[in-house]
Parts: C-alpha cells; structure tokens; sequence
C-alpha cells in the first residue's frame, strides 16, 4: 500500500538527475528502446531515445497528443494497484511500459518505456492516421518504420528489467532522503561510485543482454532446424564431402532415413555412401552427388535400393548443397507411389483397351447431355466422329417422343445412382433410327462434377431375330398367317373386344378337302402352292380387321370379329367355299378341291375359347359327313352327338374285359366253284344300353383312343380259333379276313408277333388268316411298315387291299407290297348294271389284278345281277348280303352246314 499521509518527496530531489540521464541512455542504446522517467506531477526527469513517431507527429498533434497523455495516465493508474510495472497498447498503436518508483511508501515517479511494436506495425493503420491528422505520410511511415519490434516475451524481460531498475532508484533514493543532509561527501563519492557501478553495470547488462539475445536466436533456430530435421517424414542424409568432392561420408542421419534404412544412426554416421547404397553408382546418384557439390544446384533423381542383391524399391531423392559445403539428399521412398502410378497406368491401359476394343458403344456424358467421351463403337453406331459428338448433346441423337422416359431414367440416376437397363432408339447420322439397350451409372470426376457413363448396345440384330422368332412362333412360314399360337391369342383378344363392344363374334375352321390326295399324288411342293393360293383366297374373302389362321396342314381358322351384320357369316362363308372350289393352277394342272367349313358364334354358342373351338370344329366335320364343299353352322345337335362320342369312348374302355365284344362272320364266294372257303371277320360290340354298336361308329374312336390295338389282337385271336374250328369242321383251306386298322400297323406296341406264335399254337398255318388294309397305310408306308407287311408275308398270311376303288387306287402299290387280294369297294358294286362306269371300273380293275397275279373280291353284292355281272367280269370272290350279313359263329357255321346239303 502507498504511504499518503507523509510529506511529499520530490523525486529529481533524490537522483542526480545527469548522471541517471546518463545511465538511461545507456539502456536505451543496449536495449533499444526509448526510455524516461516522468514524476508524479508529470515532470520530465530523464528522457532518451524518444523518436520521430512521438516526438515529431504525436505529442505535436492536439489529438495524438491527448492519446499519449491518455495512454501516459492510463500506465500511470495501473501502478496505482501496486503492481511493479504495467504494459499497455497506446492509443496511437504503439506499445508503452511503466514501473512505479516508490520511495518510502509514496509513489514518486515512473520509468516508462514506449515506441515499439510488439508484432509487425499494420501501415494502413498509419496511413490512416496520417490522412486523418494531416501528417506527412512518407515522414510519418519513415518514422513509423523506425519503431522496433520487439517479441512479447522479451517486452516481459525488459519489462522486468525497468521494474528491478525502478527498485534499485527507489531504494537508492531512499538512501539520499535518509543521508542527505549529514552526508554530502559520502554522497557525492557514493554518487560517483553508483555512476561508476551503473555505467559498470550497463556495459556488464549491454554485453549480457547481446549474448542472451545472440545465444537465444542460436538456440532457437538450432532447436527449430533439429525438430524439423527429426520430424521430416522423408529421409534426410547430411555428406561430408572429401575435399575434392569425390567422397562423401553420412555426417548425420534423421529418424526417417534410420527407418528407411533400417539402420541405427550409429551404424549409419561415419560411413561412406557407397557403402551404405549398394547400386547408387548404378544409378547415377554419386555423379548427382558431385555435380551438386560442383555446381551447388540442387538435382532430382530416382534410385532404386536393393534387399538381397534384388531391387526391392525406388527412392526418389532431393540433393541439396548447404552453404557449409555439406551436403543433404533427402529422399522418400516411392515404390508404393510409383506402384500405384503403374497400377494406375495398368488399369487405365486396360480400360482404355477395353473402351476402344468394346464391342458395346460406351458414351461420356455431362449432366447436361454433352459427350465427352465415345469409343469406336458409339461412334460406329452413330456415324459421327468424336469431335463432331463433342459439339452436340445427347438430345440431338434422341427422338423427341423418348423425352418423357429419358426423364423418368434421369430420376433414377439422381435417386440410384445408376438407370436402365432400357431400351429406346437413336438417330444416326443419316437421321436413321436405331434400337438401342442403354444401362449407366452416375460418376463423379475429382473435381467433384459429375457425368453420365452409359454402355450402348446396338440391338437392331437382335430386335431382327427377335422378331423372326417372334414371327416364326407366331406366323405360319409357308403363307405368312398367324398359325396356331398367334390364333389363340387373336381369338383370346376378339372375345374380349366382342364382350366390350357387346356385338357378336364368329369363329370359322376349314379343311381343304382331299388336299392329302393333291399331296400324295403331285409332291409336297405342289401341295404348298396350293396351300399358298388356298390362304390368298380366303383373305380375300374377309376384312383387314378379321384375322385368318393356318392351324394345321390343310386347316384354316377365321375370326370374324365385332359382327354387326349376322349375314355377312353366310356371305363370307359363301364365298369362301367359292373360291376354294374354283380350280387352282399348279404346274400344268388344273387341281380340284373343296372345303369344308365349320362355323361357331359368340357368345351364343359358347364364351370360352376352347368350347368356341371345339364347336367350330364339330361343326367342321358335321360339314364333311354332310357331303363336304360346304359350310355347316355350329348346333346343340351337333354338341349331343360329340357328347355322345365321349360317353361312347368312355364306354368303350370297359367293352373288352366286360366281354361286350363279338365277332361275326361274313362268308366270301369263291365264284369259280361257288363254294365257301373264305370269310371276313367283323367285330360286334353289344352295349349293354344301346344294344348293338355299329363298328363304323366305335371303331373310329378306338382308333383315336389306340384302344384298337388290343381290340384288333382280340379279334385276330378270335379269328384265328375260329379259323381253326372252319378248318377241321368245313374246309382244310379256310381262311378268315381280319381288317387291320393303320393304327395298329403304325404302333410298335401291336403284339403282331405274337400272333405267328398264336397261329402255331393252335397248329395253323399262316394262310388260315389274312389281312385286310386299306390303300392309305400303303401311301404312307414307313419301313416299319414295310417290315411288318414283309413279315406277314414271310409267315404266309395273305393280304386283302380293301375298299380298293376309292383312294388312290394306284398301281404301283400293288407291285411294290405283297398283295394277295383286291376288294373292290361296295360303292362301285352297289350301283353295278351293264354298260356303266361302274361295270367299266370294275371290270378294269379285274383285268389289271389279274395282270398283276391278284385275285379279286367284290364287296356289297346284294343282288343276284350284281353277282352275275361280276362273274361275267372275271371275278374271283364275292361278298355281300345276297350270301348272308355278318353272323354270329354258330349261324356262320350253320350257314356253311346249310350250303352243302
Ligand atoms: N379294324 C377293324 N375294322 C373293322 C372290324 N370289324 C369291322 N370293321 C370295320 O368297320 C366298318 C364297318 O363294318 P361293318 O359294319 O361290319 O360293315 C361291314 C359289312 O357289314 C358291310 N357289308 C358287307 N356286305 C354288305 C352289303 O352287301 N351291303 C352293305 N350295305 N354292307 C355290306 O361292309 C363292311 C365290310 O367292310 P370292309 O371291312 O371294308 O370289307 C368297316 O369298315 C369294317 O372294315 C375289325 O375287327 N377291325
């Protein structure tokens, strides 16, 4: 606490003011600061070093002069608080000091310091003040620039300085006060010794100061320079050169190149370079060296390092020459970077091969449609090269109505990051369009923008077999219509337009009539020009918007859609039937055929697809029955008797182990001796609700089941045992005919075998039996066939052609198969009267099976003049109810017993 109850000291009392002047001199030159010592009542003591800054420009300028009283007071009420010395920021941008002088407990005075920077002056702050006070702003910057920086913490050494410098005036000043009277001499020799030691004392704090500071700077930059050193991440090596630099020895290693090196310090320094780098001849790294040395340029090299005799690394080093002659080579090791960098090469070696190699276009586009980028094969597809791409937007090779899904594949690059795969098209450069599959994904360049990189595949190839196989599934190769599957779908999509526009729908099936003839008798080829010229004129008789079909091999579906006008079925129906009975033109023949032409109606007759067809196709054959060339609409009778076929086959699965089969016998006449030695076997089926079944209408469906395999060998065995029986009882040579249905002759599973076994069981020779087919098996005659005819033969059972007259009717069958018999078909026999065509044929074809080594069997003979008529011809068997119908065995034996009485 200060002592303000005493009388007033008076500071300049205490000092000789000149010598402490002196004194402050002295610090102001060691230290560099100006200094003075001001009393409380604000009178200059001493005073040294002050500057322009102040002197010239602040203390002149009522405003800047206030500022430094301020700041002077400012310093002043610090001490106040006791503290020994305060540092403040003058209001003018300097920095000022003070410490208090207290004497005896009164503050009497202070030392202040002032006119530095603690850190690099702002100028613009001075500019400032310049224009804002009228100062000379060269002088006043000169001025400024004068003023000297002093670092914070020596600001605080100083500092401290003046404060112990204060304490040694204060106590020196309260010595004088106490001595002043009684001790003038001592204190004159005490002043002049104080003068003395002060001037002693500056010089010994002048050298002290310069050495700490010196010694500081030292210490400072040398700590610097080693924590650098140290903490390079790099290698750093220090040389010693031999003096005509051809030598160089580690002077010093830091903590890097020890890791590097994986050598400690010791076993580093000392050494010559060669010995510690194997290889850096090789590499030209001591000639580096040197030039350094020489030149004192600093140079760059890579220099790969070596573990057990292998190069293992690269380093890259940085040779420096340091003003001391030494030299540094600092270096970091690269291979990692340099592996990286060839990877990188690698890699984009490789993708640019595969960019430029691509089979797939690959694009680069900026977010606003640009291209950037398009390899060889985008800009094959395209036909514009790169520069020409690189002006133009994706927008300008993408038609106008893709705006809308463009848009929704954008979405999803935002949203995804990635879009597609889709399919859209592109213009090339003839402005033709292309289909294209685009998949892409989002990408961001380094410099964060980002792009489209989209894989372009020209589909056109594909979208072409695409549509082939589309068209081949669904179209019919020889005449273009849809076939079958492509029908289906059609009719599926006509019942539902019919259903919504509430109007009917017909549904046509026609099959060409004797179209297999045309076929068999003029090749395949020709058979497919008719079937070409077929489907031309049944389009012509129909709409564009109705759809006609080739389902089969000579079968033509129609779909009549949206029917407004119920007559124009008949009419359409009408002309169809016309124009397929017109003659078509193959070669040079004029061919005939028909058609028949099942019709069905929705949704009167049926609303579901397969009924509609099944109806079209009863309707279809209900055509045929009814003589064909015609056109026959669907009708509940005709649904009753499809009905009725299936609960007949359904009868018939259960006919031969319910024993509800027999076989009747027809006999044959020998005309020559008008005797019986031969017979037909026909099979009865007696239904236990219908009564007798005829076998023209079950036969057909065990046909269509295969159910006439077992049947058949059920009546071979029938047969054969009654052969057997005829043989013993009647004739020695009997024979029975069994009717062989194409069926069982094509299947493989027709125990045909086993039957010669059978015949040899019962002790019968293959001639008790014989087989009856039609000309139909022999056109279509597979080896099998062949094999099994062959086999019949080889075994002696004879062979009937039946119905002979009505097919084909040609020759050359007859001389290529084994045929014993021919039976001219009761259709040329029921109308037989002289003169007739009938007479004609059947004449002819007795004349020609005997030319041919063929015995002849007439079939149908019911009258007495039909019989005479055919002897009359030649020929060798009749048959026919003028002899009996078919009987059952034991009336059939009857019959025999009857005949010979
Ligand atoms: N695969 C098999 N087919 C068989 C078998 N049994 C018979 N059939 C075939 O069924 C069709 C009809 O036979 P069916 O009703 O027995 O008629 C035969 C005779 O009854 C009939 N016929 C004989 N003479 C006359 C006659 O004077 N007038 C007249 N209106 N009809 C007569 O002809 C049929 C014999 O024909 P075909 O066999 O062509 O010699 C018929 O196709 C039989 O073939 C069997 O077991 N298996």
């Amino acid at each position: 606490m200060l002592d303000t109850t005493k009388k007033r000291i008076k500071f300049s009392e205490l000092v000789d003011v000149a010598s402490l002047q002196a004194l402050m001199d002295s610090f102001n030159q060691v230290i560099g600061i100006a200094n003075a010592i001001i009393d409380v009542d604000g009178i200059v003591i001493t005073s040294s070093g002050w500057q322009d800054v102040c002197v010239k420009y602040h203390r002149v300028n009522p405003t800047t002069c206030g500022r430094c009283i301020a700041s002077d007071t400012s310093l002043v009420e610090s001490m106040l608080n006791g503290a020994p010395f305060a540092v403040y920021g003058c209001l003018n941008g300097l920095v000022d000091t003070a410490a208090p002088i207290v004497v005896d407990g009164q503050h009497v005075a202070n030392v202040f310091t002032g006119q530095f920077f603690t850190a690099p002056p702002d100028l613009d702050f001075f500019r400032r003040q310049a224009q804002e006070f009228g100062f000379d702003e060269n002088g006043y910057l000169e001025a400024v620039d004068k003023v000297p920086v002093i670092p914070g913490e020596r600001v605080e050494a100083i500092t401290q300085f003046y404060a112990n410098f204060a304490r040694v005036l204060a106590t020196n000043g309260l010595d004088r006060l106490r001595h002043h009277d009684a001790e003038n001499r001592l204190a004159l020799l005490n002043r002049e010794l104080t003068q003395r030691v002060q001037e002693r004392t500056a010089e010994l704090l002048e050298k002290n100061l310069q050495l700490l500071r010196d010694e500081e700077v030292l210490r400072e930059s040398q700590s610097t320079l080693t924590a650098l050193f140290e903490s390079m991440s790099s290698g750093a090596v220090v040389y010693r050169a031999s003096a005509d630099g051809q030598d160089f020895v580690v002077a010093s290693v830091n903590r890097a190149a020890e890791r590097i090196e994986n050598m400690r310090r010791k076993n580093l320094v000392g050494k010559n370079v060669v010995e510690i780098f194997p290889g850096i001849e090789e590499f030209g790294l001591l000639d580096v060296f040197k030039r350094v040395w020489q030149s004192g340029e600093p140079e760059q090299v890579p220099v790969a390092f070596y573990q057990d005799g292998r190069i293992s690394g690269w380093r890259e080093n940085y040779v420096y020459k340091l003003p001391s002659g030494e030299l540094v080579s600092i270096y970091d090791d690269v291979t990692e970077k340099l592996q990286a960098e060839q990877e990188l090469r690698w890699s984009e070696e490789r993708f640019r091969s595969m960019f430029e190699m691509s089979p797939l276009g690959m694009i680069l586009n900026s977010m606003d449609g640009r291209f950037v980028e398009a390899n060889s094969a985008s800009l094959d597809m395209l036909g514009y090269s790169l520069d020409e791409l690189n002006k133009m937007s994706y927008w300008d090779i993408t038609p106008l109505e893709y705006k809308e899904e463009e848009a929704q594949q954008l979405e999803s690059l935002s949203r995804f990051s990635r879009y597609g795969p889709y399919e859209k098209e592109y213009i090339n450069r003839e402005g033709i369009r292309f289909p294209v599959r685009l998949n892409g994904v989002l990408i961001t360049a380094s410099d964060g923008e980002k792009f489209i990189w989209s894989i372009v595949e020209n589909i056109t190839e594909k979208k072409k077999s695409e549509e082939l196989i589309w068209r081949q599934a669904n179209f019919d190769t020889l005449t273009g219509l849809p076939n079958r599957r492509m029908f289906r779908d059609r009719l599926e999509q006509e019942i539902k337009k019919a259903h919504r526009a509430n109007l009917p729908m017909a549904l046509m099936f026609i099959d060409l009539d004797k179209f297999k003839e045309v076929n068999d008798t003029l090749g395949h080829d020709m058979g497919d020009i008719l079937l070409v010229e077929a489907a031309r004129r049944i389009v012509e008789c129909v709409r564009e918007s109705d759809t006609v079909a080739r389902i089969g091999g000579d079968e033509f579906t129609v779909i009549l859609s949206e029917l407004e006008d119920a007559a124009s079925i008949d009419r359409i129906a009408q002309s169809i039937i016309g124009k397929l009975a017109a003659p078509f033109l193959l070669a040079e023949d004029k061919i005939f055929i028909s058609a028949s032409l099942g019709i069905t109606l929705y949704p009167n007759d049926a609303t579901v697809i397969d009924s509609l067809l099944k109806n079209a196709d009863q309707a279809m054959y209900a055509a045929k029955a009814r003589g064909r060339n015609r056109y026959s609409y669907f009708t509940p009778a005709l649904q009753q008797a499809a009905e009725a076929r299936m609960r007949l086959t359904n009868d018939l699965r259960g006919a031969l182990e319910n024993n509800q089969f027999k076989v009747y016998f027809q006999p044959i006449v020998d005309l020559g001796s008008n005797s019986i030695h031969k017979a037909e076997a026909l099979i009865r089926w007696e239904h236990p609700v219908r009564g007798l079944v005829s076998p023209a209408e079950f036969i057909p469906l065990a046909e269509e089941t295969g159910m006439i395999v077992e049947i058949g060998d059920w009546v071979f065995r029938e047969a054969a045992r009654q052969a057997k029986r005829l043989r013993e009882m009647h004739h020695p040579d009997f024979q029975i005919s069994v009717n062989k249905s194409p069926i069982q002759f094509c299947n493989n599973d027709s125990p045909y075998q086993s039957w010669f076994g059978y015949l040899q069981e019962l002790g019968l020779p293959g001639q008790s039996i014989s087989i009856e087919i039609t000309e139909g098996l022999l056109m279509d005659a597979t080896p099998h066939v062949y094999d099994k005819l062959g086999a019949f033969h080889d075994a002696g059972i004879q062979v009937s052609l039946d119905d002979f007259g009505t097919g084909y009717s040609s020759l050359s069958y007859l001389k290529k198969f084994d045929i014993d018999y021919l039976k001219i078909d009761q259709a040329f026999v029921r109308n037989l009267s002289k003169d007739t065509d009938d007479m004609a044929l059947c004449e002819a074809i007795i004349v020609m099976a005997h030319k041919l080594g063929l015995k002849v069997i007439a079939e149908g003979v019911e009258t007495r003049e039909q019989e005479e008529l055919l002897a009359a011809a030649g020929c060798d068997y009749i048959q026919g109810y003028l002899i009996s119908r078919p009987v059952p065995p034991e009336e059939f034996e009857a019959l025999l017993m009857q005949r010979l009485r």
